[in-house]
C-alpha cells in the first residue's frame, strides 16, 4: 500500500502521471514466491520541473524508471504521458512515440556506450528510428547535439575509450537529446563521476532544462545534489512511497521518521548542505 496519497498538481501542466503502479517479480527457483518491488505508486510530474527520487538501495527507484520506459511490464496500475491528443496510457503507445517524448540517461557512462562505435554514430543512432538520414546528415545532427552538451568536432569521430568519464556522460546526454524529448529520466547520472565533474554535469543539466524546457526525473543518492537541483522529491522505501513534496519542505522538515533516518544516512545530509552547495556553485562556475 502507498503510504501517502497523491498530491494535487495543476493538471494542465502534468506531463507524466503514475497511478497505482505495482511491480511483482517472480523469484527464480523459489516455487511460487514473489517479491513486491513497487506498491501502488502514485505520482504526477509537472512540465519543466525536476522531481528527485530518493531511497535506499532496493527501494524500487530503477524499477519505477523501467516501468515508465516500458522496459518492464507493470503488474498493475498505469503510466500516462501527455501527448498532443491528451494524456495517453504508455501501454497503448508504440515505443517510437514513447521514446520521442521520454529518454533515459543511465548511471554508468562507460557501460552505456558501444565501445566499437564512433561518437557520431552513437549520438545519431536514435534518429535512425525516425528519419532516413545519409551518413553526412547523421554526422551533422550528431555535431548539433554534441554542441548542446559542450562537446564538438574533436569528439565526433572519437571512440568512447578516448573520452573522460564526464565527456562520456555528456555523450549519453547528447544521445538522449537526439529525439528532442520533453522528459529525461536521469538514473543516478552522477554517481560514477568525481565531485568536480558531477558539478559540471549538474550545471549542464540545469542549462539544458532552462534552454529546452525539459522535465527531469532524477534518481539520486546524494541529498546535497537533490536539494540544489530538484524542485520536488519523492522518498521511497521497499517499493512504497513514503513522502512526496517540495524539496525545501521535505528536506528541511520531513514529516516521516523514515525520511529523517534516510537524510541522516545519505551523503550531503542537511547540515552539510551549505558547504556542498557552495562547492557545486563554484565548480559549476555559478
Ligand atoms: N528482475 C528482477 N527479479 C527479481 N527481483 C528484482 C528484479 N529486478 C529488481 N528486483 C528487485 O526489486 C527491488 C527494487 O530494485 P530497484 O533496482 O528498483 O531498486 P533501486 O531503488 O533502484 O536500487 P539501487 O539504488 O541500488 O539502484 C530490489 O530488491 C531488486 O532486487
Amino acid at each position: 500500500m502507498s503510504l501517502v496519497s497523491m498530491p494535487s498538481a495543476d493538471t494542465n501542466e502534468v506531463v507524466l502521471r503514475v497511478e497505482n503502479l505495482c511491480k511483482v517479480f517472480r523469484l527464480p527457483g523459489a516455487r511460487g514466491q514473489v517479491f513486491n518491488a513497487l506498491n501502488q505508486l502514485n505520482l504526477a510530474v509537472t512540465r519543466g520541473r525536476t522531481l528527485a527520487v530518493v531511497g535506499e538501495s532496493g527501494s524500487g527507484k530503477s524499477t519505477m524508471a523501467q516501468l515508465i520506459m516500458k522496459l518492464q511490464r507493470p503488474s498493475a496500475g498505469r503510466v500516462s504521458l501527455r501527448m498532443d491528443s491528451g494524456m495517453r496510457d504508455v501501454a497503448d503507445l508504440p515505443a517510437r512515440d514513447l521514446y520521442r517524448k521520454v529518454q533515459m540517461v543511465f548511471q554508468d557512462p562507460y557501460a552505456s556506450l558501444n565501445p566499437r562505435q564512433r561518437i557520431w554514430r552513437i549520438v545519431s543512432a536514435p534518429l535512425c528510428n525516425y528519419e532516413n538520414l545519409s551518413r553526412d546528415e547523421r554526422r551533422q545532427r550528431a555535431l548539433h547535439y554534441l554542441h548542446q552538451v559542450g562537446l564538438g568536432e574533436t569528439q565526433l569521430h572519437a571512440f568512447p575509450y578516448m573520452l573522460s568519464g564526464g565527456q562520456r556522460q555528456r555523450v549519453n546526454i547528447a544521445r538522449a537529446l537526439a529525439t528532442n524529448p520533453e522528459i529525461l529520466i536521469l538514473d543516478e547520472p552522477l554517481s560514477a563521476l568525481d565531485v568536480s565533474v558531477q558539478a559540471q554535469i549538474i550545471n549542464l543539466l540545469q542549462d539544458l532544462q532552462r534552454d529546452l524546457g525539459l522535465t527531469y526525473i532524477f534518481i539520486s543518492h546524494d541529498i546535497a545534489v537533490v536539494r540544489h537541483f530538484a524542485d520536488q522529491v519523492l522518498v521511497m522505501k521497499s517499493g512504497d512511497m513514503v513522502e512526496w513534496g517540495d524539496v525545501d519542505q521535505v528536506l528541511e522538515n520531513p514529516s516521516q521518521a523514515y525520511t529523517r533516518q534516510l537524510l541522516g544516512s545519505m551523503p550531503g545530509r542537511p547540515r552539510d548542505l551549505p558547504v556542498r552547495k557552495e562547492l557545486i556553485n563554484v565548480m559549476a562556475g555559478g
